[in-house]
This record gives C-alpha cells, sequence and structure tokens, in this order.
C-alpha cells in the first residue's frame, strides 16, 4: 500500500500496513515483520542528520530508547534499520493501536478509571526516567501511547537528556534553550531559565492531567507571552524568593506585570464532577516554582492512583543514565551518524536475541507481567521498590489485576498486548553472563550502561569492527566531498535519483511528514500531529460516550 515511501529493504522486511501517525521528524506505519509475523511500527525520520541539532536528536532518541524501553510504559525499540541515502533512519518499535491526543481528540471517551490508569503508568514511565537522572522534556498526549486495555508507553525521546555531569547553575545542571511543544511547556521553560530539572516533565504531566480532566487543553497558548498569560490566569504566582529558581533576569518585573490580571482558580477550569483528588494532584503538578513540584514518586502515592499503586512495578535505576557522547560535547553530525552506523553493525553481529524473560515470563498472549519485578537486560540498574506486601496485606495494590479487569470494573481478562517472545532486542545491553551487582560499589565513579554490553557481552568481532570502520570512513569522506562539491568517483549518488522524500512520499503537500513545515511551526504545536485512524479508537473498550 504504502511500500513506495520506504526503501526496498525495509518493504522487503516489513508489510506496511497503514500510517499510524506522524509527527514533525516522522511518519510511523503500522507493519507486519514478514519473517516473524510480529506486528510493528515503523517511524521513518527523515533527514534525520541533516545537521547537528537533527542529528543529536536522533542519535539521543535511539540511545535513550535503549536504555529505557524495558520497562513496560515505555516504547519498546526493536531495531535500527538505515536508510539507502544516509540520510533517513528507520526505527521499529512494538507496535501500539492509539495514542492519547488521539483518543482525547475524540470525546468523552476515557471514565474517570481510565483517566487515573493512564496517569499512574505515566508516572511509573516518568519515575523510572527520572531515577536515572534523565528528563524527557517534551511529554504530551501524542507521546502518549495507548493500547486496547489502556496499556501506556511513552514514546519519542528525541529531546530526552541526562541531567548528570552538566555544569551546575543555581538550581540544577545548566541546559540550553530548547524546544517543546509549548501548550506543556514549563513556565521556567517559557521564562529561558538557562537550567531546569525534572519539574519541566512533572509540569508537562499536570497538563495532561488537566487535558484529560477537561477534555480539552489546559493552556492552550498561541504564543510564549500568550502561554504564559494563561497559566498566570489560573496558577499563583511564586513568592518573590521563588523567583530566581526560574532563572532569567526579567523574569520577576515581567511576572509581576503579567501576574496582575485576572485570576481564577485550577477548578473553573474543569468539569464540576472533577473528583477533589485530581483536582489536588493538579494543583501539585501545577506549581510555578519548579522545586515545590510534586516527584513522579511522590505523585505515585496520591490518592488519585491509590486504586493502581503497587510499588513492586515502580522501578526505578541505580545509576545514572547517561550516553557515550557527553550531553556538553556536540558531535557532527556525519560523527552522530558514524556512532549509530557502528553500534547498528556491532549490535546484528550479535545476531537476534531473544528478549529476556525471567523466571514466568510473559503470560500467554503477550501481555505484561503481571507478578513480581520484570527481568530484563538491564535488571540489574532496576530496582522496583519494595512492596508493602502482597495484594491481601495491600488493598491499594492491584499486581495480579490485568488492566482491562482494572478499567471495566471486574470484566476479566481481555487485555491485548504486544507479543514480545518474537521481539528482538537488536539493540539492547547484552544479557547477564552470571550474577550481577545491583547499583555500583560506593565511591566507585558510575559506569555508562552504554558501555556495559561492549564489556560484559560478546565483543564485536574484528571483522565487523573494521568493516564498521570502513563504512563509517567512506561516509564521513562522501560527506565531506558532497560540501565541497567534489564528486566521488563511481559513487552511488551519481547513478540514483536524488532521494526527496517529502515530494516523492507525500503527493499532497499539506499531509506531508512536515519534515519543514512541521518543524518550522514546531513552536506553533498543532495537536493534527500524532493522530491515528478511527478503527484503533473504536476497538478501545472504553466506557460509551460520543463517537466522532
Ligand atoms: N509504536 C507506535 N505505535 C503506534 N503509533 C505510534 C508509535 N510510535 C508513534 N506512533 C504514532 O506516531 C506519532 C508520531 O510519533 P513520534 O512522536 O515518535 O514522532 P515525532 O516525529 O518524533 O513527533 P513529534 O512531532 O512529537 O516530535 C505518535 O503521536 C503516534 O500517534
Amino acid at each position: 500500500m504504502c511500500a513506495a515511501e520506504v526503501d526496498q529493504h525495509v518493504a522487503q522486511r516489513y508489510q506496511l500496513k497503514r500510517r499510524l501517525g506522524k509527527g514533525a521528524y516522522g511518519v510511523v506505519w503500522k507493519a507486519v515483520d514478514r519473517r516473524t509475523g510480529e506486528v510493528v511500527a515503523i517511524k521513518k525520520i527523515f533527514d534525520a542528520f541533516k545537521d547537528q541539532t537533527d542529528a543529536q536528536r536522533t542519535y539521543r532518541e535511539i540511545m535513550f530508547l535503549q536504555e529505557f524501553g524495558d520497562h513496560p510504559n515505555i516504547i519498546r525499540l526493536l531495531d535500527v534499520v538505515r536508510a539507502e541515502n544516509d540520510r533517513d533512519i528507520y526505527l521499529v518499535f512494538e507496535s501500539m493501536d492509539t495514542d492519547l491526543n488521539a483518543v482525547l481528540r475524540k470525546g468523552e471517551l476515557l471514565k474517570d478509571i481510565h483517566k487515573r490508569y493512564i496517569f499512574c503508568q505515566l508516572l511509573r514511565a516518568t519515575k523510572f526516567i527520572h531515577s536515572g537522572n534523565v528528563i524527557h522534556r517534551d511529554q504530551k498526549p501524542s507521546n502518549v501511547l495507548l493500547d486496547a486495555s489502556c496499556q501506556v508507553k511513552l514514546c519519542d525521546f528525541g529531546l530526552a537528556r541526562s541531567l548528570s555531569r552538566l555544569p551546575e547553575g543555581p538550581e540544577g545542571p545548566a541546559l540550553t534553550e530548547y524546544v517543546a511543544t509549548r501548550w506543556y511547556r514549563a513556565p521556567e521553560v517559557l521564562l529561558c531559565a538557562p537550567w531546569y530539572t525534572p519539574g519541566v516533565d512533572m509540569w508537562s504531566l499536570g497538563c495532561i492531567l488537566g487535558e484529560m480532566l477537561r477534555g480539552r487543553p489546559l493552556f492552550p497558548g498561541s504564543s510564549t507571552l500568550h502561554q504564559l498569560e494563561l497559566i498566570l490566569a489560573s496558577v499563583s504566582l511564586p513568592p518573590e524568593e521563588d523567583f530566581p529558581a526560574l532563572g532569567s533576569g526579567y523574569s520577576a518585573s515581567f511576572l509581576h506585570r503579567l501576574g496582575a490580571g485576572p485570576r481564577q482558580t485550577l477548578d473553573t477550569l474543569l468539569p464540576a464532577d472533577t473528583p477533589p483528588e485530581a483536582l489536588d494532584l493538579l494543583g501539585r503538578l501545577l506549581v510555578f516554582s519548579p522545586d515545590k513540584r510534586i516527584s513522579a514518586a511522590q505523585a505515585l502515592q496520591h490518592p488519585y492512583v491509590q486504586r493502581f499503586h503497587c510499588p513492586a512495578r515502580e522501578c526505578t535505576l541505580e545509576a545514572d543514565v547517561r550516553l557515550p557522547v557527553h550531553e556538553g560535547l556536540r558531535l557532527s553530525a556525519s560523527e552522530y551518524r558514524s556512532r549509530l552506523y557502528q553500534m547498528i553493525l556491532e549490535r546484528r553481529g550479535k545476531g537476534p536475541r531473544q528478549r529476556q524473560e525471567g523466571p514466568g515470563g510473559a503470560p500467554p498472549g503477550g501481555g505484561p507481567r503481571t507478578s513480581g519485578p520484570r527481568e530484563h537486560p538491564l535488571k540489574a540498574r532496576v530496582v522496583p521498590q519494595p512492596s508493602s506486601g502482597p495484594p491481601a496485606q495491600n488493598p491499594g495494590a492491584r499486581p495480579q489485576s490485568s488492566p482491562a479487569h482494572d478499567l471495566a470494573h471486574g470484566t476479566p481478562g481481555g487485555a491485548r498486548n504486544i507479543p514480545r517472545q518474537n521481539s528482538r532486542p537488536l539493540l539492547q545491553p547484552a544479557p547477564p553472563e552470571g550474577p550481577r551487582k545491583r547499583g555500583r560499589p560506593p565511591g566507585a565513579a558510575a559506569e555508562s550502561p552504554w558501555v556495559k554490553p561492549h564489556v560484559r557481552g560478546s565483543a564485536p568481532s574484528l571483522t565487523l569492527q573494521a568493516a564498521a570502520q570502513v563504512a563509517n570512513q567512506a561516509l564521513i569522506r562522501r560527506e565531506r566531498n558532497r560540501d565541497r562539491g567534489v564528486r566521488e568517483p563511481g559513487a552511488q549518488r551519481e547513478t540514483r535519483p536524488e532521494p526527496r522524500p517529502g515530494r516523492r512520499m507525500f503527493p499532497v503537500r499539506a499531509s506531508h511528514g512536515a519534515q519543514d513545515a512541521a518543524r518550522a511551526s514546531l513552536g506553533d504545536y498543532s495537536q493534527a500531529y500524532g493522530t491515528v485512524c478511527l478503527s484503533a479508537l473504536g476497538r478501545l473498550p472504553l466506557a460509551p460516550g460520543p463517537r466522532a
């Protein structure tokens, strides 16, 4: 159907079914792996290495996904495939049915219990990421993937950032400015704070919760200023002493001016039947001062999500997650690409590996394990929180219940999850070779998780390493030559038509993957991005409500 939109070698391996969604950077298709029959989602990132910024984004997305993708609420990256033109790249994920933005746009499909369950899972994912000292920075409904049983998987780690080993500012590691979706941007980001904290994610989560409760975005600002105005119309100005935490020199006078406008409380934005505990949690998330916002770990203990709170499922990492390329360092676009290619080659050299399932494995049908902590290659660094007891002693926890059961108030089973037995953890760290220690010894420098696979697992063969080197050097040379306008004799590029993904793949300009258009308007976030088809929604076993 849309096979022409992907490279031949990708179409040969995967049968494309339909388009699932699109974002500013790529288009996502549902596809079937012809070898295994596994249903997957393929994201084609256009011009993934166009410049330093894009290349870094691509690099980060892949690297962080590898690290976090074993968490049940974070999307699993199954494979990374080079494109023939060396400009695009394909990421193969487990497939989900829809995203929260699409669900919310369809009207009141979500009942109170669904919202609580979704939010609890988002908190679990966020707690996990934050425990590795990483912030996602782009949490928004279209990055919250859902399946028919309301399982949540957070996706899109292109803006994720490690806070580890960055030079400290007064309130946290110093970071450069970034562009995230405005409606979910924290005040300190809007105010151009030069440093920020995991609080930026907690603000975004507050906006997501508010949107679920309200049925439409809480603060749909049309410009940065308008965004701040909307926020300050219903969120109290911080006390003077908190202004420095907001970072920018001009924020004090600016805030005073903006904050002088008409005031309303958050509850006036929400339906009258909003549960009081939802309102309470919202008020703790949408706090202007970043350091006064509730953390993900604290929020998981809030009464709003109490029904789903289960310490055994709320894993954390013991060590900071750091990419091999220091966050303060900017490589050239082709270097980022070379590093990714090198990694792909190395991983391929190790051959397909079955997903490591611990004792008890995935339940029939492929649903996530419902009892005890998950076993996976990151086990050594994943620490499930001590359970407060078996279900009988901990009525708040529901470790044995299926999501469908939870959501349907007693309708048993029915959870339809992605089968995992065929997942090929191509890019995951090597499985443990024996008992491993948890965390790092006191005083020892944190080991980069990215080094671990190479140290622990079977090292790539010398032949593979040499092949990778040669391939990468050729690529860099070609890149340099192209920049200098030099023609390489016999270069393939001369014989192939210059790929023009935008035009060739999307004849109707308005429906382009919007590599350029959408990027240009990234600040004017459009909720149209990241919607999925109606039929997926029809499969959601949700309460009856108006459907479009
Ligand atoms: N694994 C998946 N299964 C189903 N749908 C998916 C999957 N991954 C992504 N999608 C759909 O594709 C959309 C875009 O994906 P993604 O956010 O990764 O792309 P992006 O180009 O990085 O987007 P953004 O504009 O947010 O930067 C998602 O909102 C979702 O609707």
